[in-house]
């Protein structure tokens, strides 16, 4: 008899567990796509707007520096400098070149070269902020030649006569810009180079970081071969640090544009995918609990009915009907309900009808002796119990060989179905019997019957038979013989030795002449 499965093997917990396992590998497929798909991303995001953080610095001191060359083209192309350069104007020194027009200026060094490169005049403040101011190199006037010697360099491998500009990232930071000495009026050929250098000061920085609004640094950097790209470096959940070199003399030197930069836009865009993620498991994760209630209201509570009632099928009750909440189910639980009830009732009429033919006589329709040998049993037990008596008589039907060779065995059958059903008639009350025990002979029980009774009912039996006056040969007609035995209330008497002793009232019967009803003797009780 099949059991109800084991805890685990149940559907709901197989189910279950299957769908544990779905939900921890789509997480896990979530974690590396939040890994390896969105995190990048997002990063990749940071550096883009890291590096556009960096271009507004540069963009800044783009601003500065056209603000330097500006400024020196305007010097350059003033008429006096033409001339001082030309050696016609000496008062220019005096009149332009003193410390407080270069601080006005906010230039930390002017520089005019002779067309060649050649320093002609330089003026500016040293390191501790003294000012000097001599003819041709710094030097002369104990100044640091190494930027004036860069530039008159660059000068004497020829420049074209535009406005140039570089980064300068010597020990001071600064901006340097250089553009040939004009005529303002006259196409004559430029007399010189004019440069003006403007640091790159804490006050500049500064200003640089209130106009952004990033803090950052600048500061020279030796480099090694190609510039490399931006750099940036996470130093916590909220703050990078991003880093670029910008190209800047002398050579072999960059200007290290470096800055710290809030890193909310990652936290944000992070906050955002954690916001969605958090709604979207809580969405999926409540349409998960409402599937797998209705899956355990539609599917699951219903089948475990099914199973409980199929198994107290096989325990005991038998007859139950399957209940009506799974029989008018609509859906395939009905359907399969309707169809096990079906089943059901196929084999219950199978199992009847095997019953009737295990019990029964193909040919009659009367009881078997196996359903007599059970009767017989059960009304003896009673009898025994003094609940009643019992009354058994065997009945032959008289010369049925001779019957059977005149008329043939198909009109034989044909009367022992006639006789069959005129006893069958006869004894019809609950609780008596008829069999066919042998070819022509029968046995009937008659519980209940008093001991009077028996020979009254086997003559009575007998007469109708009779009366059925089914013609014989060479007999006038067909008749039966009775033996009857019985056993009282109270008595235990065994069948065999009830059928012994009607048997033996039949066969007297038979002897003395059949048609006629003999009782068994008490020499034949037992
Ligand atoms: N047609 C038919 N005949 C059967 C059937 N069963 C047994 N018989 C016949 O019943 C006959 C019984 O004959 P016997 O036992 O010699 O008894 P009888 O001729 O009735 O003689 P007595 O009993 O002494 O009166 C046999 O010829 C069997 O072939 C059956 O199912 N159908």
């Amino acid at each position: 008899m099949a059991s109800m499965p084991p805890r685990f093997s149940s559907l709901r917990n197989r189910f279950l567990a299957a769908l544990a396992l779905v939900v921890g590998v789509a997480a896990l497929i979530l974690a590396l796509i939040a890994r390896y798909q969105i995190a990048p991303i997002l990063l990749e995001d940071e550096s883009r707007y890291a590096s556009g953080e960096l271009d507004r610095i540069e963009r800044a001191l783009g601003n500065e520096r056209n603000h330097l060359q500006s400024l020196v083209e305007d010097w350059a192309w003033w008429d006096d400098t033409y001339a001082f350069v030309g050696g016609t104007r000496p008062e220019y020194v005096d009149s332009n070149l003193y410390a407080g027009a270069l601080e006005t200026l906010g230039v930390q060094l002017m520089a005019f070269f002779a067309p060649d490169g050649a320093p002609y005049w330089t003026a500016g403040f040293d390191r501790q902020g003294a000012f000097w101011s001599c003819a041709g190199h710094p030097e002369a006037c104990e100044g640091s030649r190494e930027l004036t010697d860069q530039l008159g360099s660059r000068i004497g491998q020829g420049l074209d006569e535009g406005t140039h500009s570089w980064l300068w990232a010597g020990d001071a930071p600064a901006l340097i810009a250089l553009t040939p000495i004009l005529k303002s009026q006259e196409d004559a050929p430029a007399n010189g180079w004019l440069a003006m250098v403007m640091p790159l000061s804490e006050a500049l920085v500064a200003q640089l970081r209130e106009t952004t609004g990033i803090e950052l640094t600048l500061r020279g950097q030796t480099v090694e071969g190609a510039m490399a790209d931006d750099r940036l470096e996470r130093l916590s959940p909220t703050r990078m640090r991003v880093t670029r070199d910008l190209a800047a003399l002398p050579a072999g030197q960059a200007l290290r544009l470096e800055a710290t930069l809030p890193r909310q836009r990652y936290q944000a865009s992070l906050e955002t995918f954690r916001f969605a993620l958090v709604w979207t498991a809580g969405v999926l994760a409540v349409t998960l609990i409402v599937v797998l209630l209705l899956l355990e209201r539609m599917i699951l509570r219903p089948l475990r009915d099914f199973a409980r009632f199929t198994q107290q099928l096989g325990r005991h009750a038998h007859d139950q009907q399957t209940p009506e909440s799974l029989i008018g189910r609509r859906d395939e639980i009905g359907i399969l309900a309707r169809a096990f009830q079906h089943l059901r009732q196929c084999q219950r009429h199978q199992h009847d009808l095997l019953l009737e033919l295990s019990q029964h006589d193909a040919l009659t329709g009367l009881a078997n002796r196996r359903l007599l040998d059970e009767h017989l049993g059960e009304v003896l037990a009673r009898a025994a119990q003094g609940e009643h008596g019992v009354t058994l008589m065997l009945v032959d039907i008289d010369h049925f060989k001779a019957y059977n060779d005149h008329f043939g065995h198909p009109a034989g059958d044909a009367c022992l179905r006639k006789v069959a059903e005129t006893m069958r008639q006869h004894f019809s009350r609950p609780g008596q019997l008829v069999a066919r025990t042998g070819g022509e002979e029968f046995t009937v029980v008659l519980p209940g019957a008093p001991p009077e009774a028996g020979p009254r009912m086997a003559e009575s039996l007998r007469a109708a038979i009779e009366r059925l006056a089914i013609p014989h040969h060479p007999y006038p007609r067909v008749t039966i013989s009775v033996g009857v035995s019985h056993v009282e209330a109270g008595q235990a008497r065994a069948a065999e030795s009830l059928i012994e002793s009607a048997d033996a009232a039949l066969y007297a019967a038979k002897r003395t002449g059949r048609n006629r009803v003999q009782v068994e003797t008490a020499l034949n009780r037992v």
